[in-house]
């Protein structure tokens, strides 16, 4: 057997062009949505993103700014400028590129950000309406993931799905989000005991552990989907994931790539948040 190969980049795509109507809409009534991505430092890793996440708020339309600052900046600069942005109505979406210098208290600076504007769903009040089911904003890197998984039409409801991996930015919320699509999840991480005896049980295997390659076929039970979070960039220059594609690949039933797996879709869920935030303004007006 070969896994079907779930294309992210063409389903970011479809994303992204209903994100396109809803920003005209919005621009016919005189609001035009805004993000602003915070950069600080000069990771070239980081530099890439940023500057995918500004070429795409632009193709669609909206307004897009990118602040840097140098990797000495102090946490008090980032508040007052975090507050700054809060308190300019033309920023719908704040996005603090992470991760952060080791000197700058991350927490401090993420609750900083007005939930309103917390298009990254990682602001302590949006991590709490996610836990109870309610409409905060959504992490982009998990809400991508669901995504994927409807448009590739892989059933949640009723599914194990198991998670490698325990991040507040993903592996966390990622359990969240499938819980209340109605999968039975299970968390395991590094220092889960015999991790193949767990994900060789998933339906949905969802991988984000930032350990190049370390899922193999013998991980996997046959037809399961795998969905692989991580990226990393090898000294040839190419890109491979948490997940050993060409093991996988002949057990699996889906599997997403890396490039063009849960990547492009972050971005469009980038997208999809900062509308959302723009039209939520709107109605309070
Ligand atoms: N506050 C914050 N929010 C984030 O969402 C955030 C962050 N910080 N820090 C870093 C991670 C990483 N991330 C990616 C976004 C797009 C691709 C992406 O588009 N990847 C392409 C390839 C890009 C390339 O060629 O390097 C792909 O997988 O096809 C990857 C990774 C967002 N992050």
């Amino acid at each position: 057997m070969t896994a079907i190969i779930i294309d992210g980049k063409a389903i970011a795509e479809q994303v992204i062009l209903k994100v396109k109507d809803r920003v005209e809409t919005l621009k016919q009534s005189g609001i035009t949505p805004g993000l602003t991505v915070v950069l600080v430092g000069d990771d070239p890793a980081s530099q890439t993103y940023v500057g995918s996440k500004e070429k795409t708020s632009k193709r669609l339309g909206m307004d897009s700014t990118v602040l840097t600052r140098p990797s000495t900046v102090t946490g008090q600069e980032l508040l007052e400028l975090i507050e700054n942005l809060n308190n300019d109505e033309s920023v719908h979406g704040i996005l603090i590129q992470l991760p952060l210098p080791g000197h700058i208290d991350e927490n401090k600076v993420l609750q900083a950000i007005h939930p309103d504007k917390d298009v990254d769903g990682f602001h302590p009040l949006n991590v709490g309406k996610l836990l109870l089911n309610q409409h905060g904003f959504i992490p982009c890197t998990p809400f991508g993931v669901i995504q994927l998984l409807d448009y590739a039409a892989i059933p949640i409801e009723g599914k194990h799905a198991v998670i490698v991996g325990r991040s507040n930015i993903v592996g966390k919320p990622m359990g969240q989000l499938l819980l209340n699509r109605h999968a039975t999840v299970t968390y395991t991480h590094s220092r889960t005991e015999d991790l193949a005896s767990y994900t060789k049980q998933a339906d949905i295997l969802i991988v984000a552990t930032g350990q190049p390659l370390m899922i193999t076929a013998e991980h996997v039970k046959p037809g399961a989907a795998v969905i692989d979070v991580g990226i990393h960039r090898n000294s040839d220059g190419r890109l491979s994931g948490d997940v050993d594609f060409h093991s996988v690949k002949s057990v699996a039933g889906a599997i997403t790539p890396v490039p063009g797996g849960v990547g492009p879709m972050t971005i469009a869920m980038l997208m999809e948040n900062t509308c959302l935030s723009a039209e939520r303004m709107a109605q309070k007006k």
